[in-house]
């Protein structure tokens, strides 16, 4: 299936757009990140795109269907939000809140049928939290809770993943695990998927295309294009230098910030 926002503008308030002429394509089984500084409207972009959010301007399209006009559409290409990971006060258990991801396919007055449990016993499986399937949500940690939301989102059998900063939480190993298990879903269920992050790195060793966004503009392309140390200086106004480092067949990209604290805390003085 074939994600696109063509020309999509919003705005919280009148006469003030956060987003402005947003176009991209997401393909088949492509990975795509959306990076940019703090505030920029990396979640409220999340939220256009998938209909939680209507578009004041410009639209989504899925196989080139407008998404917002056609239920048919909505029906065949679901698409799993994962919101960033916040405590729920009710204390159902892992294995209800992940059935709830079924409720689409389940009647208002019907109990999940034998097939919602395997595709719930699937989702937990795949992403290892059969361990925790009978514990209340209530008694998670962050970062259990974050797989939980993937779980559920899975649930709901989705034709595109959508994240938001689904390593937030998580130690520096349990990060790389997340970008491992996105990978892996969507390879195994050839599903795409678009996760906004905090980490260019992340992105460099991901996605195939990112989305930059920047107060007044914005890119789009593939990540190896978009991501550079100019761009980072522009968009994050840091200076970084990206080293290479050779690993079996791979060149893994790392971050090093170019900054000192005595340098940071003037510009923190005078701003
Ligand atoms: N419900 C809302 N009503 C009004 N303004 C909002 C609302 N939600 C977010 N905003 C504002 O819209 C802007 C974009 O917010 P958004 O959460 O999309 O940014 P973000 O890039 O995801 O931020 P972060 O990296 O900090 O998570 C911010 O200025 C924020 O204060």
């Amino acid at each position: 299936m074939i994600l696109e926002v063509k020309h999509g503008y919003f705005g919280y308030t009148k006469d003030n757009d956060i987003l402005r002429d947003i176009s991209f394509v997401l393909g088949e089984q492509e990975i795509m990140t959306i990076l940019g500084p703090n505030g920029i409207g990396k979640t409220t972009m999340l939220k256009c795109m998938t209909g939680i959010l209507q578009w004041t301007q410009g639209q989504t399209l899925i196989n080139g269907t407008p998404m917002g006009t056609s239920r048919e559409v909505q029906k065949h290409y679901p698409i799993g939000y994962v919101p960033q990971a916040h405590s729920l006060s009710f204390p159902y258990t892992v294995r209800e809140v992940v059935t709830m991801g079924r409720a689409r396919h389940i009647g208002v007055c019907s109990v999940p049928s034998r097939y919602d449990k395997e595709i719930v016993d699937k989702a937990m499986e795949q992403v290892g939290i059969v361990p925790i399937r009978d514990k209340p949500c209530t008694q998670l940690s962050g970062g259990q809770l974050q797989l939980v939301f993937i779980a559920r989102a899975l649930a709901g059998e989705p034709k595109v993943l959508v994240l938001d900063e689904p390593e937030s939480h998580l130690d520096f190993k349990n990060q790389f695990m997340m970008l491992h298990l996105i990978k892996t879903l969507v390879k195994e269920r050839g599903i795409s998927c678009i996760m906004n992050t905090h980490y260019p790195e992340h992105a460099l060793r991901l996605a195939d295309t990112t989305l930059l966004l920047g107060k007044n503009s914005y890119l789009f392309g593939k990540t190896q294009e978009i991501i550079t140390e100019q761009r980072v200086k522009e968009y994050f106004d840091i200076e970084a230098k990206i080293l290479s480092v050779p690993y079996h067949d791979e060149s893994i990209k790392a971050f090093v910030v170019l900054e000192s604290f005595d340098r940071a805390e003037e510009a923190y003085s005078s701003s």
